[in-house]
């Protein structure tokens, strides 16, 4: 059984599976799971695309750094942010200094393929809305990048074959990821 010294902060684009992903490898660590968004959503007691409707996007911001500065003073879990988290130089840090962020990293279409019959997202309803991700993608993944960890992602590879990889990824630091008496 591993031994979680970090917290596992999974970052990247919507549709990378950073939920998915995050909740199969926090089952496999035997860790925690928790999603800044799901957070976001119970406090409020509303859906993501509900807190961006009536309160903004600015707003939704400022509670995303407040759960996610909140979540990283607790244990050591593995914790999914929203495709927006990385952006803010502040989170970056909060994360770069308390825990050890993982890039899910995916092109496009995998991406597309993921969110395409999803409402959810309130940031993708637009009128053309693939042309939109595609904007995002070519804006963040620059940001993305900065992550401590890269973990690539494909069409043909299961959730839980993703969890094994980020796994794989956490065995390289021994100051992350070490093992139980
Ligand atoms: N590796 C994968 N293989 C198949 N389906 C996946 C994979 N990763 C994510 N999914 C599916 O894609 C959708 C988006 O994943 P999600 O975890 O919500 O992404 P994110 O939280 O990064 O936006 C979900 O329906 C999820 O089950
Ligand atoms: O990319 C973004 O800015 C967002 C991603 C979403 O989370 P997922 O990446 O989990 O879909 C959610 O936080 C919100 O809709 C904004
Ligand atoms: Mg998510």
């Amino acid at each position: 059984m591993a031994l979680l010294k970090k917290t596992v902060v999974m970052v990247g684009m919507m549709g990378a599976g950073k939920t998915a992903v995050g909740t199969a490898l926090a089952r496999a660590l035997g860790v925690p799971f928790v999603d800044s968004d799901e957070e976001i959503e119970r406090a409020a007691n509303r859906s993501i695309a509900e807190i961006f409707e009536r309160d903004g996007e600015p707003f939704f911001r400022e509670k995303e750094s407040q759960v996610l500065s909140r979540l990283l003073r607790g244990k050591p879990c593995v914790l999914s942010t929203g495709g927006g988290a990385f952006m803010a130089e502040p989170n970056r840090r909060m994360i770069h200094e308390q825990g050890v962020s993982v890039w899910l990293k995916a092109d496009l279409e995998v991406l597309w393929q993921r969110v395409r019959h999803k409402s959810t997202r309130p940031l993708l309803r637009t009128p053309r809305p693939r042309e939109t991700l595609q904007t995002l993608l070519a804006a963040r993944e620059p940001v993305y990048a900065l992550a401590d960890l890269v973990v690539e992602s494909a069409l043909d590879c299961s959730v839980e074959q993703m969890a094994a990889r980020v796994q794989q990824a956490l065995a390289t630091r021994p100051d992350v990821l070490g093992d139980r008496e």
